[in-house]
């Protein structure tokens, strides 16, 4: 079944509207494992707007799920990653300057450097998934790389979800079973929501994790953190 991740740089951020620890960014992790999440996602960027690297050492202390690191492979996320050992590393080939994830990796012009970053992760224990858009052009690559896992960027699946699903969908299947059968694990996540998540993993059973976080942080403003957790998990059974 598929894992539910919840990514809480969105706390971070409101955190860090006013300065003090409040909310405290540990405790919301603490929180929503107890609450049910199967894992904790935090993208740590290199101006620290919102998840710092000292939240990173300190949630590596209580996080008890699945901690899941994700950033551009530079030498502070690299050594970040090998101070912590998480669960999981997620690399994204964001520029500093970004506003948020906005593509996946071009495997076939960088293959070489994210094999070098794989097997360096994979001698501190972590395992490797790779931020990748649904182009079955990218996967053999994406294999050949040394990754465990592909992380399915799902924007563009969202921003077309309610005007056609099935066409939205189709590039993700695809890329999906092309990355199974070449023995990638499938993650997935972006812009996943209460709207569009049930039909992404119907679709493809085969996703082993969703990491969610902007659209969940922004419904628990509504229905509250622990009931939106169960919310988004009834969407994955
Ligand atoms: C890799 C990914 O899709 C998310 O982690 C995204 O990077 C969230 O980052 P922000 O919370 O900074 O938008
Ligand atoms: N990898 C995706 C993630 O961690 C959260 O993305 P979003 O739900 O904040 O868009």
């Amino acid at each position: 079944m598929t894992r539910l991740s919840v990514n809480i740089n969105k706390v971070a951020t409101l955190r860090n509207a006013r300065g003090a620890n409040n909310p405290d960014v540990v405790k919301v992790a603490k929180d929503c494992e107890v609450f049910g999440a199967q894992g904790i996602t935090v993208h740590p960027r290199p101006d620290e707007r919102h998840i710092r690297h000292s939240d990173v050492l300190e949630l590596s202390k209580v996080v008890t799920t699945e901690f899941n690191i994700e950033g551009y492979p530079d030498r502070r996320f690299i050594d970040l990653v090998k101070t912590v050992k998480p669960a999981q590393a997620t690399l994204v080939p964001d520029p500093p300057e970004a506003i948020t994830s906005n593509t996946g990796w071009d495997t076939l012009k960088h293959q070489a450097f994210l094999a070098e970053v794989s097997a360096e992760l994979h001698t501190a224990g972590v395992r490797v998934s790779i931020f990748l858009n649904p182009d079955v052009k990218l996967v053999d690559a994406a294999a050949k790389s040394g990754a465990d896992r592909i992380e399915l960027y799902t924007e563009p699946y969202a921003t077309h979800y309610h005007s056609n699903r099935e066409k939205a969908i189709a590039s993700y299947i695809e890329t999906a079973k092309l990355a199974k059968s070449a023995g990638l694990g499938i993650n997935a996540g972006h812009d996943l929501d209460l709207h569009n998540l049930a039909y992404l993993v119907q679709q493809i059973p085969a996703i082993d994790e969703v990491s969610i976080g902007h659209a969940l942080i922004c419904d628990a403003l509504y229905y509250g953190l622990e009931n939106t957790i169960q919310m988004y998990l009834r969407q994955l059974t």
